[in-house]
């Protein structure tokens, strides 16, 4: 089971905050350099050509832009978006019907494309390809195979790992984008952004604090800010400083390096109950009560970038930073802990 915590990237509400908050130009879309600067160029040029955009399949973590991107690309392009995801389209029939209902350059979004049946998958082929839909009708020795033209159009694909996709499938996104998770420099622009669509005061130092704890995540940095927020309106002036960002988030209980309790749990568990490791996922997975799913893909990516667990041939570690970082004192050198460490 998922918690929802302040820092849970999982936990949206479509509050018409969260809408405020979303860029919807590439111009506002922060961070993520290389992706921005190749995107800005194949939209140009597709739009030059009069055509629509190549596919393009975006994998990340959530909470890093990938739905937010998909409403940019439509935008950007002047179509319209549809937006559908991967265990929604169950039916042969749901796919045909949003497919022969799209204009010309819309987008159609499928969020969580891995989970797609393979029934759906094969139906999306020549979809992709040929814009040309391959449908059977009727049953038995009446049936009969007939093809539809589709509009040109852009299908963007979202997962959060590009090891979940078939590879015919993977072979038909044009362009493909990993998103990385952002830095403190680039989650305080973030943050500085929406403070001012939420005409709130603040300091550099209170958005560079925010930014900091925020798992390198933009949902969770707005989702942060806007706690914090409450808190200065309640407890300060209304102003976000450094000593009230602090104090705010120490009160969520949102540590200095922005783990959380799920956080908090896999680490202490890798150091206490396996000895700091190595400790397959499946092993930790039981040990703290979480889906392997939810560690593979939620939990654990952000603490490796930051190296606060390695992961090896055989299984998961900590590291000598894992230890200071929760407190405890890292044991000798010496010991097979390290081996793995490059
Ligand atoms: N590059 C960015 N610049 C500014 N704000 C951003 C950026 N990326 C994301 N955000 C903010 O973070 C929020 C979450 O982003 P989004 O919903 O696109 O994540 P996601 O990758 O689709 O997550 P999930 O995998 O959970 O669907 C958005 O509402 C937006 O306000
Ligand atoms: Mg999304």
């Amino acid at each position: 089971m998922i918690e929802r915590g302040p820092l849970n990237p999982l936990e949206t509400s479509p509050d018409a905050m969260d809408h405020a908050l979303r860029p919807r130009r590439l111009a506002e879309y922060l961070g993520q350099p290389v992706l921005r600067d190749n995107l800005g160029l194949y939209i140009e040029a597709a739009r030059r050509r009069e055509e629509a955009l190549d596919h393009v399949l975006l994998f990340g973590p959530p909470g890093l832009g990938k739905t937010t991107l998909a409403h940019i690309i439509a935008h950007e392009m002047g179509g319209g978006l549809k937006v559908t995801s991967g265990p929604v389209l169950d039916k042969p029939g749901d796919l045909a019907a949003i497919l022969t209902n799209l204009q010309p350059h819309d987008v159609l979004f499928v969020d969580e494309i891995h989970r797609l049946s393979p029934v759906v998958e094969e139906i999306l082929y020549p979809a992709l390809e040929d814009y040309e839909l391959d449908i059977m009708i009727g049953e038995g020795p009446a049936a009969r195979s007939i093809k539809i033209s589709l509009p040109p159009f852009t299908l963007i694909g979202a997962t959060t790992r590009a090891g979940l996709l078939t590879s015919p499938l993977r072979d038909r996104f044009g362009i493909t984008f990993h998103l990385e998770f952002y830095s403190v420099e680039e989650l305080t622009q973030i943050v500085t952004r929406s403070t001012k669509i939420l005409g709130t005061p603040h300091s550099h130092e209170g958005a560079v604090e925010i930014a900091r704890r925020a798992r390198g995540t933009p949902r969770i940095a707005n989702r942060l800010l806007r706690r914090v927020r409450d808190y200065a309106q309640v407890r300060a002036a209304g102003r976000i400083d450094q000593s009230v960002a602090e104090a705010a988030l120490q009160l969520m209980e949102v540590d200095r390096h922005g783990f959380d309790g799920q956080d908090r749990k896999l680490l202490g568990a890798v150091i206490e109950r396996f000895g700091g490791g190595p400790v397959g996922v499946e092993s930790l997975a039981a040990a703290i009560g979480e889906e392997r799913g939810t560690i593979e893909d939620v939990i654990e990516p952000f603490l490796i970038q930051r190296g606060y667990l390695l992961r090896t041939p055989r299984g998961r570690c900590a590291t000598e930073q894992t230890y200071l970082a929760l407190g405890l004192t890292p044991p000798a050198r010496s010991g097979a802990l390290f081996d793995d460490q490059p």
